[in-house]
């Protein structure tokens, strides 16, 4: 169950890592959020309750991962859960004939650090303190969740390094989940539709409306609190490892 789980959230200061932090705080978790310095983390942190600890972190770097997840284990013991929520995107087009200009190497670069090398620095160091945890009678000791996209598996014009970088993500679920079962940590990702954060506000208003509408069911956009209820789903059910799940409404993207 969820209550008392030692919890660590990346991306916990906006959107749906936010909204993770508040879900697990308010079932009585206690949360490390991890979020860059210039993030609202602190305030985030606060306003939430006193379950919950701001660290500053930029998930690329070594350095900052093993603090969040040594804070962990010293202010609340251990740590159980693991969840990747930051992220970052870029809309750019392979190659831009009517500017004549290619994608620059440099913004592909950066979205595949951020969210696959920044995704799989986490998971590594969080497993080896997950690893260290006295097991459950099913000889569980930890669970890390990702999240993908369903651009992962229909990315649009423009999303050659998103789609590439969460496609990356899904495609280390399963071997990861195979690397850590002998000491029972559970690996899953959540490839998620459409959400109302400030990531998709970032989009145009003509392209988030389009996107809606071509929703099957419900015709709206996924709000954050569904993703949260989604993450503990997944913490309290023993059985689901090494899967990708898609929570999107039944959208399938079109070009
Ligand atoms: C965050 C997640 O994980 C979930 C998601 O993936 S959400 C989906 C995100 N989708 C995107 O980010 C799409 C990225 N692509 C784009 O933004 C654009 O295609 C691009 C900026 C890369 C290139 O655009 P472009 O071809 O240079 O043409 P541009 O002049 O910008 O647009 C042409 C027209 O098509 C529209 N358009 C562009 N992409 C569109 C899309 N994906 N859907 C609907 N309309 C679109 C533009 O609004 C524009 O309309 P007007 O001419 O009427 O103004
Ligand atoms: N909003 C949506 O519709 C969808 C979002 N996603 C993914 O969900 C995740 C969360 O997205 P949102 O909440 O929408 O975005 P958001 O932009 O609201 O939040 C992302 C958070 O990640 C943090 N972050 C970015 N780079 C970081 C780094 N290097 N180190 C530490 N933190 C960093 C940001 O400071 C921010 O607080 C992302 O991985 C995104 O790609 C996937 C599919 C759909």
């Amino acid at each position: 169950m969820i209550k008392n789980a030692v919890s660590l959230v990346t991306g916990g200061a906006s959107g749906l890592g936010r909204a993770t932090v508040e879900r697990l705080a308010r079932q009585g978790a206690r949360v490390v959020l991890a979020d860059l310095s210039s993030s609202k983390g602190s305030e985030v942190a606060r306003e939430i309750g006193d379950n919950v600890i701001f660290v500053p972190v930029d998930v690329t770097s070594e350095k900052d991962v093993q603090t969040a997840v040594q804070t962990a284990k010293e202010k609340f013991g251990r740590l159980d859960l693991a969840v990747n929520c930051a992220g970052t995107a870029t809309a750019v087009k392979t190659y831009n004939f009517n500017k004549d200009v290619a994608h620059r190497l440099e913004d592909f670069t950066r979205v595949i650090t951020v969210n696959t090398i920044g995704t799989f620095n986490v998971i590594r160091l969080s497993a080896g303190v997950m690893g260290i945890n006295e097991p459950n009678k099913d000889g569980q000791r930890g669970v890390i969740v990702n999240t993908a996209s369903v651009a992962a598996f229909d990315g649009q014009i423009g999303q050659a390094a998103y789609s590439a970088s969460k496609a990356a993500v899904v495609g280390m679920t399963l071997p990861i989940a195979r690397d850590l079962s002998t000491q029972g940590i559970r690996v899953c990702t959540i490839a998620p539709g459409l959400f109302n954060t400030p990531m998709l506000q970032a989009l145009p208003e003509k392209v988030r409306t389009f996107l809606a509408k071509s929703i099957p069911f419900p015709q709206r956009l996924g709000e954050p609190s569904e993703y949260a209820h989604l993450v503990q789903a997944i913490y309290e059910n023993p059985l689901m490892n090494g899967e990708t799940i898609r929570i999107d409404g039944a959208l399938r993207m079109q070009p």
